[in-house]
Order: structure tokens, then sequence, then C-alpha cells
């Protein structure tokens, strides 16, 4: 795994969205694996912003998000199907038809997630996964206990990730309590997939994921057997890695990337 520590978040995001831009323009018609989350909404307005002074064009891109919540139909204010379109695909030359999410107001939700999974195989798979993390170590929504080697299906959501998530929906009671999501399995599939990690609240599981046992007690230790991943930190999200004392004693206040 390939560490980057930035010094800010900013300087993080600003990291993230190049890899991003440079992969679109190496091949425009990229699939590209979405994640949504407070973490990338500074992403997403930098890649809108990109594209809005023509640096980048996401016109040929096809896109799959990694998840979406079990019984909310697509025009659900706190859907990730309405956050999308509000964030990132209406404010880009995207086109909707190559945009796909998991229905979460399908009646048969298992279908739908073999429907998912037979969609992106059909798309040749994924050539860039975009991932934040939770607290608890989740990557898209496979919460600790998730196997690694799962495909997309129904989760049961933790109540801390209901918690942290509830902001979105008022109360905690409105909060749904499942979500469709690609598995594990389905994330290591990709072939690039870059980790964006901001703040002093991911610490623990940023260390988890790097320097942590690969365990289905921290899904994203998986990232760890992936040959190219890239994990993109600010300095508060890296504090808790052994790494990071190298970091500042050698670059103080810059940028490194480590190999793990
Ligand atoms: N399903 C999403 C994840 O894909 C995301 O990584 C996580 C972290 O979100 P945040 O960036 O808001 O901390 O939140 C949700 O659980």
């Amino acid at each position: 795994m390939k560490v980057l520590i930035c010094e800010t978040a900013e300087k993080a995001v600003a990291r993230a969205a190049e890899l991003v831009i440079a992969q679109v323009r190496k091949k425009p018609d990229a699939v590209l694996g979405l994640a949504t989350g407070g973490t990338m909404l500074p992403l997403y307005r930098k890649l809108c912003e990109a594209c809005r002074q023509g640096a980048v064009s996401f016109a040929q891109s096809t896109t799959f998000n990694l998840d979406e919540y079990v019984g909310l139909a697509p025009d659900h204010p706190g859907s990730y199907h309405s956050y999308m379109r509000e964030i990132f695909f209406d404010q880009t030359d995207i086109d909707l038809g190559r945009t796909h999410l998991p229905r979460g107001d399908c009646a048969d939700p298992a279908s739908e997630c073999q429907r998912y999974e037979a969609l992106i195989a059909a798309s040749g798979g994924i050539d860039l996964q975009l991932l934040g993390i939770g607290q608890n170590g989740h990557i898209g929504f496979n919460e600790p206990t998730s196997s690694l080697g799962s495909r997309t299906r129904i989760k049961t959501l933790s109540h801390s990730t209901r918690l942290a998530n509830a902001g979105h929906f008022g109360v905690i009671d409105a909060m749904p309590r499942h979500a469709l999501t690609m598995g594990i399995g389905t994330i290591l599939d990709a072939r690039q997939c870059i980790l964006l990690a901001t703040g002093q609240s991911k610490a623990a599981a940023v260390a988890s994921m790097i320097e942590g046992p690969v365990s289905a007690g921290c899904p994203a230790s998986a990232l760890q057997l992936h040959p190219a991943m890239t994990a993109v930190l600010d300095a508060e999200a890296a504090s808790d890695l052994t790494l990071t004392d190298y970091y500042h004693h050698v670059h103080p206040l810059g940028e490194a990337s480590f190999w793990e």
C-alpha cells in the first residue's frame, strides 16, 4: 500500500483530486467506483471545478457507487442517489445514463445486489475505486465482521455508523438500519484504489487499516492485500501510525509518501 501523508486536509483533498483527474485524462472512458460521506464533499468540489474549467471531462466516464440505504427511493433527500446528483453528477458533464447506484427501494434487495454485481462485471470492471473510511474501519458499508471475500449484498448498519450518519435524517430513528453495499471482494477487484481520510476522528481506523492485522474486525485492512492501493491522509488522520513519527522528523510540514 502506498501511504501519502499531507500536512493539511485541504492538501490531501487536492492530491486525491489530482490522482482521479490523472486517471480520467489517461483513460477518458474509465469506469470509476465512487464513494459518499462528508470526507468526499471537498473532493467532489475540486473535481467539479476542474470540469467547469475544462481541465477534465467525465462525459465518457461510467460510474458505480459503493452503496445505498435499503428502503430509500432515489429522490429521497437522504439517499446517496440524491447526494451524488447534487454534489457531483448535476455539476459536471457526466452522462447520467452511465451512472449507477444500487436501488434502495427495490422490491427484492437480494436480486438487486446480484444485478449490480453483474452490471459492474459487464462494464469491464472498475478502473479506479474511490473510498472513504468509517470510524470503525468500514469501507462502503462493509461493517466490521464483513467477510473479506464478500460481494454486493445487504448489511446491517452498526449503531455507531447510524449515529455518524444520522445528521442527514434529523433523528436516528429516521435513519435506515440496512444498506446495499459492494462487498470487500468487489472492492478488491478494482484495478486501483484511492482511500481519502482526513481528521483526528479517523486516526484509529487508519492505523488499524495500515498497520493492524488483516481482519474482518477492520474491513479496510483488506486493502493491505490490494496491489495498487493509495491511502491519501492528512497529518491528523495519520497521527496514530508508527510511520508518522518518521514523517514528522524527516518531512516537517511537508508531503511524504511511504510504502507499507
Ligand atoms: N457509506 C459511507 C462510506 O462510504 C464513507 O466512507 C463513510 C465515512 O463517511 P465520512 O466521510 O462522512 O466520515 O460514511 C458512510 O458510511
